[in-house]
């Protein structure tokens, strides 16, 4: 795939970049590695100091980039403003709480025979970012928080369709002041990754993207021996049962699903619904689907724009066609729109069985798939049966409903009575073959940086002959 702007509202191509030479690459790892020997030097506070000025420049600069964004990837302008404004609330956390977070943790010295003892967190050198275009400046921005206020230093490797948005991420960084070269964006095709992700000079890895991506680079980066987070797809269940508040349920589903046009990781893709209220929540749902309004993303009133390549459209068409090919009911939408660029109708369809290739599948646009359900236990085993498990939404008023999905449910994260949506105060990530390890608040900071113990001895005038206070403690 070219490096290259292609506006997914009129199919046009407006800007493309040749990847970096060989060399280039060379100078900006060398220049990366330089750049860490420094800064994990610097204090705590000095970085919470150049992420909060990261925090003002972003806010700053929201129109431009939420443009830049649109025009590139298709999502609505506000969506694009809402995306600049949670990447300056995760740099203000970070400044805020990062500190804190890196002090060292006192353990019980006495326990181990030393005078001290405790864990001290030290960042681990540069790390690659692999990111996908859907959210172009905040899944960076998620990598870059923590890793820039823990020490360590950034290599983004971005979509090929974001661009500009990527060299946007390493001027902002610029632009706040941090050093030079702490973040840098490659641009580079994802043939180049392997040479990076095997360079000594790289530590380690996290992507957000596919799960066959997420295999490739967990496949060379375990050979390497080098640490990953992976944040994989997702076909998040929402389950409605007969106490939930069905106007309520209907209208967060609709934004659950069809968010970013589609193109969520975190987007609800399987909708189960308790047959008591199958009929009801069905017509608020379908009938709420049908009132969006599908149009250019920088128009305010649109709701939802184009998908963000042509390929992606292709691939939602075949999982539609396929399943009603299949058998399925379409009781919205169900095509492509007839005009220029990658417009695809909100739909949603009933009637899935598990011979469809959206069953077991994710599918990566505004498409919902509705199964009728007699019990909370009906809806966890098929949620349950997905390889995927990132997060997952229970909609009841009923505790014991609630108790049982909150510790049955396969997922990473459990919304009760809400949308799956990701926080800065939060931790964010799946299981399954959503990936590992999590990001954001002091789990993702920590993911990347050596958890070191010490432990102190008392001076060697009070130990023993030719033993130390250690090995005579065991
Ligand atoms: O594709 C993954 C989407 C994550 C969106 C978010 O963090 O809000």
């Amino acid at each position: 795939m070219a490096i290259a702007t292609v506006n997914p509202t009129t199919g046009e191509t407006l800007k493309t970049y040749e990847p970096l030479s060989d060399e280039a690459l060379e100078d900006r790892i060398a220049r990366a590695a330089r750049a860490w020997a420094a800064y994990r030097r610097t204090s705590a506070e000095q970085r919470a100091g150049w992420l909060r000025a990261a925090a003002d420049v972003i806010d700053a600069d929201t129109d431009t980039v939420a443009e830049l964004m649109t025009t590139e990837m298709g999502k609505t302008l506000a969506a694009a403003k809402a995306e600049v404004g949670k990447c300056a609330k995760a740099l203000r956390w970070y400044a805020e709480h990062g500190p804190a977070l890196l002090e060292p943790e006192r353990k019980d010295a006495g326990a181990v025979g030393a005078t001290d003892a405790y864990v001290v967190h030290q960042p681990i050198g540069v790390v690659l970012a692999i990111m996908p275009w859907n959210f172009p400046l905040w899944q960076a921005m998620r990598f870059a928080a923590p890793a820039l206020m823990a020490g360590n230093v950034g290599l983004l490797k971005h979509a090929s369709n974001v661009p500009q948005t990527a060299l946007y991420l390493e001027e902002l960084f610029r632009k706040a002041g941090f050093p030079d070269d702490v973040f840098q964006t490659l641009l580079i095709g994802s043939s180049t990754i392997e040479k990076v992700l095997r360079d000594d000079r790289v530590a380690a890895a996290t992507l957000t993207g596919s799960a066959p991506a997420g295999q490739s680079v967990a496949s060379i980066a375990g050979d390497a021996l080098k640490k990953t987070v992976l944040e994989l797809g997702g076909s998040d269940p929402f389950i409605v049962m007969p106490s939930a508040n069905l106007e309520q349920a209907a209208e967060v589903a609709v934004t659950a699903r069809n968010q970013n046009n589609g193109q969520s990781c975190i987007a609800a893709k399987r909708f189960f619904v308790h047959r008591d209220v199958a009929e009801e929540f069905t017509r608020l749902f379908a009938e709420k689907i049908a009132a969006l309004t599908v149009g250019d993303p920088m128009d305010p009133d649109t709701q939802i724009g184009p998908l963000a390549t042509e390929s992606g459209r292709e691939d939602v068409e075949k999982y539609v066609d396929d399943a009603v090919a299949k058998g399925a009911d379409v009781l919205v939408g169900g095509k492509r729109v007839d005009r220029p660029g990658w417009f695809y109708e909100p739909t949603l369809l009933a009637g899935i069985t598990s011979e469809m290739d959206l069953y077991s599948e994710e599918v990566f646009g505004p498409v919902a798939a509705l199964f009728t359900v007699d019990s909370l236990d009906e809806a966890i085993e098929i949620a349950n049966s997905h390889p995927y498990g990132l997060g997952a939404n229970l909609w009841s008023e009923d505790e014991g409903e609630r108790a049982q999905f909150i510790a049955d449910v396969a997922s990473g994260m459990a919304f009760v009575n809400g949308m799956v949506t990701s926080y800065p105060e939060l931790p964010f990530g799946g299981v399954k073959q959503s990936g590992y390890g999590r990001e954001l608040t002091e789990l993702g900071m920590r993911e990347f940086m050596n958890a070191k113990t010490v432990w102190v001895g008392p001076p060697s005038s009070e130990q023993g002959d030719g033993d130390t206070a250690g090995a005579a403690s065991e």
